[in-house]
Order: C-alpha cells, then sequence, then structure tokens
C-alpha cells in the first residue's frame, strides 16, 4: 500500500505576538507563541487568568491580527484573513443564542443564512441534535426554556452543524456549576471524537485540561512554558509555575552533594537526603544549588529511615485530613518546609500517622523531577 502523504497541521502559529495599547500602555498579552495542532486533535490553552489564551484564540478564528508572526490553517496562511472566510467556528462562554429561536432554529440558521437545501438542514440538524442529545422534546423549546448545559449543546450542535475543520472553545463550560460541569466534560469529549473535528480548548481549569485533552499548552505571560500530553504535564512539568499551577507539588531545594550515573544527590536536614534524575537541559554539577519537585501522592509515609536507593526526608506530622477515599498529611521537614502527602485509605493504609508523630517520607528517586537552578 502507498504511504499516504503526512497531513498538514490543521493550526499552526509562527512566532504570533499581540501587543495591545490599553491608554498609552502597551501591553504584551501574547508575547511570541510557536505552535502545531494536528488534525482531529484535543488540544487545550491552559492558564491563569489574564495569560493571554482568549487572545491566541482570537487570533486562530479571525477576530484578532496578529502583531507579529503568522497563523495558517490547513497549510494555508490566513494572517490577515477575515474570520466569515476561515474554515474555523468559535463557541462562547456566554453561548450567544437566539432568544426568539427554538433549538432547531437555532442549529439551522447558518445553514438556512447559506441557503442549503429544506431536505438537507432537516437531516444535517437532526443528526447533530442526535448527537448532542436533544432530538426529543426539547429540539422546540426556546433557549430560556432549557437548562445551562442544555444551552451549552445547542451552542455546540450550532457550531459543528457548519462542518467546520476546527472548533475554537472558549471556557465554554465556565456558567455551569460542578457537577454539570464534570458531566459536560465528557459529553464534549465524547462529541469530539463522534464528529471527529479539531478542537481548541481554553481553560483556566487544570483538571478539565488533564482529563479531556490530548495535548496541552501551558501558558504564562504571554508565552507557552510547556507543550505536551496531560500525562507528561503532571509527571515532568518543564518549570516551576507548570509544577505549581497543574496539581499539588512539593518543591525542595538544596546544594548538589554529588552527581553520577545522570542522578544529583541533595542533602536535606541532618539525615536526609533526595535523589533527581538529571535532565540534559539541565546540567548540574556538584556544589550547584537545584530546585526539584515530587508529587503528593508518590511519597509514602514510613517509620524508619528508607534505604540509600530511595529518597528519605524525616519529619513530623502537623495535619491529617481524612478525605474518605484517601486522607492528607502535612510533614513539617527537618528544614523547616512542609511537604504535603496524599495517602490512598486501602486497608492496610489505616492509621498511617497521627498528627505529633515523628515519621521518614520515601519516594522513588524516578519520581523526584529537577525543574531549574536555585539562586
Ligand atoms: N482589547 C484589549 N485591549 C487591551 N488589553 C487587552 C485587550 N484584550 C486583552 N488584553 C490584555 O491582554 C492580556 C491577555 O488577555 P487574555 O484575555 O488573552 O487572557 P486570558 O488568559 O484569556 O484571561 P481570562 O482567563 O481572564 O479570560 C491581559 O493582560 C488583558 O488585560
Amino acid at each position: 500500500m502507498a504511504q499516504s502523504e503526512p497531513r498538514p497541521d490543521e493550526i499552526e502559529l509562527a512566532g504570533v505576538a499581540k501587543t495591545y495599547r490599553a491608554r498609552g500602555d502597551m501591553v504584551g498579552a501574547v508575547r511570541g507563541v510557536d505552535l502545531a495542532i494536528a488534525s482531529g486533535e484535543f488540544f487545550s490553552l491552559l492558564g491563569p487568568s489574564g495569560c493571554g489564551k482568549t487572545t491566541t484564540l482570537r487570533m486562530i478564528a479571525g477576530f484578532e491580527e496578529p502583531t507579529d508572526g503568522r497563523v495558517l490553517l490547513h497549510g494555508r496562511d490566513v494572517t490577515g484573513v477575515p474570520a466569515h472566510r476561515r474554515d474555523v467556528n468559535m463557541v462562547f462562554q456566554s453561548y450567544a443564542l437566539f432568544p426568539h429561536m427554538d433549538v432547531f432554529e437555532n442549529v439551522a440558521f447558518g445553514l438556512r443564512r447559506r441557503r442549503v437545501p429544506k431536505g438537507e438542514i432537516r437531516a444535517r440538524v437532526g443528526a447533530m441534535l442526535e448527537i448532542v442529545d436533544l432530538a426529543g422534546g426539547e429540539r422546540r423549546r426556546r433557549p430560556a426554556e432549557l437548562s445551562g448545559g442544555q444551552q451549552q449543546r445547542v451552542a455546540l450542535a450550532r457550531a459543528l452543524v457548519n462542518r467546520p475543520r476546527a472548533l475554537l472553545l472558549d471556557e465554554p463550560l465556565g456558567a455551569l456549576d460542578l457537577r454539570l460541569r464534570q458531566a459536560m466534560q465528557g459529553e464534549l469529549k465524547r462529541i469530539q471524537r463522534e464528529v471527529g473535528v479539531t478542537f481548541v480548548y481554553v481553560t483556566h481549569d487544570q483538571g478539565e485540561a488533564l482529563t479531556m485533552s490530548d495535548r496541552i499548552a501551558v501558558m504564562n505571560e504571554g508565552r507557552i512554558e510547556q507543550l505536551g500530553t496531560p500525562r507528561e504535564i503532571y509527571e515532568r512539568p518543564a518549570t516551576r509555575f507548570a509544577a505549581e499551577f497543574i496539581g499539588t507539588s512539593n518543591l525542595l531545594g538544596g546544594e548538589v552533594a554529588e552527581v553520577s550515573g545522570g542522578r544529583a544527590v541533595i542533602s536535606h536536614g541532618p539525615d536526609g537526603h533526595v535523589i533527581v534524575p538529571l535532565r540534559p537541559e539541565l546540567p548540574v554539577g556538584a556544589g550547584d544549588r537545584l530546585e526539584l519537585a515530587v508529587r503528593p501522592e508518590k511519597i509514602g509515609i514510613v517509620p524508619e529511615r528508607p534505604g540509600a536507593a530511595l529518597c528519605g526526608v524525616r519529619g513530623t506530622v502537623s495535619e491529617v485530613v481524612y478525605l474518605g477515599t484517601s486522607t492528607n498529611y502535612t510533614i513539617s521537614t527537618a528544614t523547616g518546609s512542609d511537604m504535603v502527602v496524599f495517602a490512598q485509605n486501602a486497608a492496610s493504609a489505616d492509621g498511617v500517622a497521627v498528627r505529633g508523630d515523628t515519621v521518614w517520607l520515601s519516594w522513588d528517586p524516578r519520581h523526584s523531577y529537577a525543574i531549574g537552578a536555585l539562586k
């Protein structure tokens, strides 16, 4: 069989920057973003408020023009091409549904405007309402007669019925309460898989990005701090910002006592030590000061000092919070800093430790990751 041509990336940003002028000040909203999103990918832009996610999305849509750099859609340079001539659609947090039209007409609107034949409209809208699970009596209701989640699904159906090559979603679940938001996360993912359209998803919710995305770009102050799969980003955060923004991290630091076999050993307190695998892009020698992180669920609480092959940090239990399936422990360590441990409440884990106990924290060095030099 002949090998198929590699498909061009669906969306490509090359050196894209956006500077706004606001009351005489120049605001660097996006500061040189390079990324390539593949066809059919569920791609998230994740970061805190003001980091430039929405501006990046609006430049892909064509609602904003970059100050610098180029936007390519399906291999074609569309910088300067107006939004309505780009083969992408956007879904807003506010849904922007027509209040006087019922569900069917809201979804059919774009097709009617493009003078698609009536029979085809009926078939396409009907099929789309099936996909978003609104094919029953809801199809004749107006937006005000629908729940938030149902309105969200109408907005989604309306955007997808035009068969865009990519759908851009700006915090689409932001207006929903927690339970509905979690239910809709699963729904959105299912719909995306079913229609096979590229999704670019903006969110400041790390849990949402981790559960839904094929890949995530973590943004901070207009730049991409890290780009990778949810697992890569969670297990190997490249920077202190990524380590702290996504999940909970214990940050430790100190002077490197020894480097061997691609690992650095750092003393911790009078009798503890931490071992950390080194990354090629982060060269470190004995005497350098290094910061590293370890996730709370990777750490075990043990009564005795662990062997030299494991990391071992001594401390006193200062807080125990029982959460049903797990217990969170806070440990004041010998260097005075606090560490957090999440322990599953398995049958064998009953009463691991109580407040005031002196314990050892132990973990496999594979779970320590170096995040940068310490000043
Ligand atoms: N039209 C504008 N004029 C001036 N500054 C703007 C404009 N739009 C956005 N900004 C600024 O650009 C920066 C990035 O904004 P952007 O909306 O892209 O961030 P965001 O990550 O989407 O934030 P949020 O999650 O709060 O929506 C912010 O500092 C914002 O104040």
